[in-house]
């Protein structure tokens, strides 16, 4: 952009299709060059040439068109300060509710201590500057995640946060020391999960190793041979190769104990010889390691099958992007060694369920973050969107719908914030015990809140909320995708039920 001072009398003789000006945001712009390649037609910016563009601009544009293409922009009119504010890596949103409250400069927490604020300070410029761009690439062509991004998020320590706190964190350099892996806790992981959230790109989001942080994690706490497993957190960590969660099956989703997929024992005992069908695996088309349910005997096993021949994946199309790699995978006579097992053999129900409180609960922290970047979204757009002559914002009816977004994602925050103070005072195994049905209930209303925003921010976007590209782009996907994290890892008709009975399990008999 020229530094340039440019007089207003000056742009209007630039108003013909030889040198064709106008202003926006007391800046000036010459698209003499760019007519023919507008996206919104020659004709539109030919009616504002040599004039002040600013209204109509914002009633159709969002800044950032303008920050693609200041290349366009010539200098600024003498005596005139630009009064919007262009988004830096590691800006919180001065949008009200944009940001959580213990981001709002005005409110304070108790949560949060400096290494929190760090570490939040950190990620932002990461997501904004490393995952962001390539994050809506990949969610535009339907790629798969780059390996440079991979190397880089391991670099970082960010593979390592993804699994939550524990020893593996122990001696990492984390986002440059903004905190240590020994001091590591739930509202740490809270962060790194809603700050990867604001790449907004939801098929992305899952693209973005989400099969290594319900998996790893297994093979952590249930291998049964500490240098094997070291070997394995190696390879992953260091970015070098990837794993995976197989469970879910043509014939069992929710249902787990309902799989088919076989491992038979060879008569010597050192392999298990597979055989069956996994579907809606994510990441599974990149992984080389696949952490899969079996049935061993009658019941549930789960072993750690390395790439190989007789392993086929392939991808499966789903209505968000192919970029999160949800695979359908089949087994063919797979040989896999007997130490490959996690835990007991016809006890891997404990291995699964062991895993599923962290799972439900990082599906709470994004989708509550990704309800709050669509309430700021229509935020925004009531205030700069004019219709009837007036910004859409003077609507009742709009404030009204603001008014519930705002509430469901305050609410939702809150209550996030709360089970995540009783995680960092629980050792895992009485969080299964005591906050397994709350996890459930919280991710089962976070999603039923991003049900009622969903439909609420599409009647406020109107026809843009059904486009993929412009101004409602974040509103088409977030429509199309909320149901993911309702499905996923537990439905909420199967978390309700969870929470409904585990807490009647701890009914005292002398309230009958
Ligand atoms: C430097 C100035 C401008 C640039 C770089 C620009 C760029 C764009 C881009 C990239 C789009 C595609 C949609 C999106 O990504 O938001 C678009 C759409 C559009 N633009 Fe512009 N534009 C500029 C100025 C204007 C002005 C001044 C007007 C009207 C007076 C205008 C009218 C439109 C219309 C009507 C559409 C279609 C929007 C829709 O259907 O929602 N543009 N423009």
């Amino acid at each position: 952009m020229s530094d340039k001072t440019i007089t207003r009398d000056e742009v209007a003789k630039n108003n013909t299709e030889d040198s064709l000006w106008f202003v926006i945001d007391s800046k000036v712009y010459d698209v003499t060059d760019f007519v023919d390649a507008h996206p919104g037609g020659e004709y539109v910016l030919k009616q504002v040439a040599g004039q002040d563009a600013t209204e109509a601009f914002y009633n159709l544009h969002r800044q950032e068109v303008l920050q693609k293409y200041s290349n366009l922009c010539i200098g600024t009119i003498e005596g005139e300060k630009p009064q919007v504010r262009e988004h830096k890596a590691g800006d919180l949103s001065l949008v009200p509710y944009g940001e959580p409250t213990w981001l709002t400069p005005q409110f304070k927490s108790p949560y949060y201590k400096e290494s929190h604020r760090r570490l939040q300070k950190a990620m932002r410029i990461f997501v904004d500057e490393e995952v962001y761009p390539v994050a809506q690439e990949c969610e535009r062509e339907g790629m798969t995640i780059p390996q440079d991004l991979i190397d880089k998020m391991s670099k970082k320590g960010i593979l390592h946060m993804r699994l939550g706190p524990g020893k593996h964190l122990h001696g990492i350099n984390l986002m440059g020391g903004a905190v240590k892996g020994e001091e590591f806790d739930y509202f740490h992981d809270l962060i790194v999960g809603q700050e990867m959230t604001r790449a907004n790109a939801r098929g992305f989001q899952d693209g973005n190793m989400a099969g290594m942080t319900i998996s790893l994690t297994a093979v952590l706490q249930f291998a049964n041979n500490e240098e094997w497993k070291n070997k394995i957190a190696q390879e992953v960590f260091s970015g070098k190769k990837k794993i995976c969660l197989a469970i879910t099956e043509a014939f069992a989703g929710s249902d787990v104990a309902g799989i088919r997929t076989t491992a038979v024992k060879t008569p010597d005992g050192k392999h298990y010889i597979v055989n069956g069908t996994k579907k809606w695996i994510t990441n599974g088309v990149f992984c080389d390691y696949f952490v899969t349910g079996v049935k061993t005997d009658k019941e549930l096993s789960v072993v750690v099958i390395e790439r190989q021949a007789g392993i086929e994946t392939s991808a499966i199309k789903t209505s968000y992007s192919a970029a999160a790699g949800t695979t359908f995978i089949t087994f063919d006579n797979v040989k896999v060694p007997a130490e490959n097992l996690l835990g007991k053999e016809n006890k891997g129900i404990h291995v699964i369920l062991s895993n599923f409180n962290h799972e439900r609960w990082m599906m709470a922290c994004a989708v509550i973050r990704m309800s709050r970047l669509v309430t700021e979204e229509c935020l925004k757009w009531s205030n700069q969107r004019i219709v009837f002559g007036k910004k859409l914002i003077e609507q009742p009816t709009i404030r009204q719908k603001l008014a519930k977004m705002i509430s469901h994602c305050e609410a939702n925050q809150a209550w996030l914030e709360n089970v995540t103070y009783q995680m960092t005072l629980m050792p895992y195994s009485q969080q299964s015990t005591h906050l397994a049905g709350l996890i459930g209930l919280l991710k089962m209303f976070a999603t039923r809140s991003a049900h009622e925003i969903a439909d609420e921010s599409v009647q406020i976007f109107g026809g843009r909320a059904l486009t993929r590209t412009g101004m409602g782009a974040t509103i088409e996907m977030f429509h199309r995708t909320y149901k993911f994290d309702a499905i996923l890892g537990g439905a909420e008709e199967i978390l309700g039920d969870l929470g409904v009975r585990q807490a009647l399990k701890n009914m005292p008999r002398s309230m009958l």
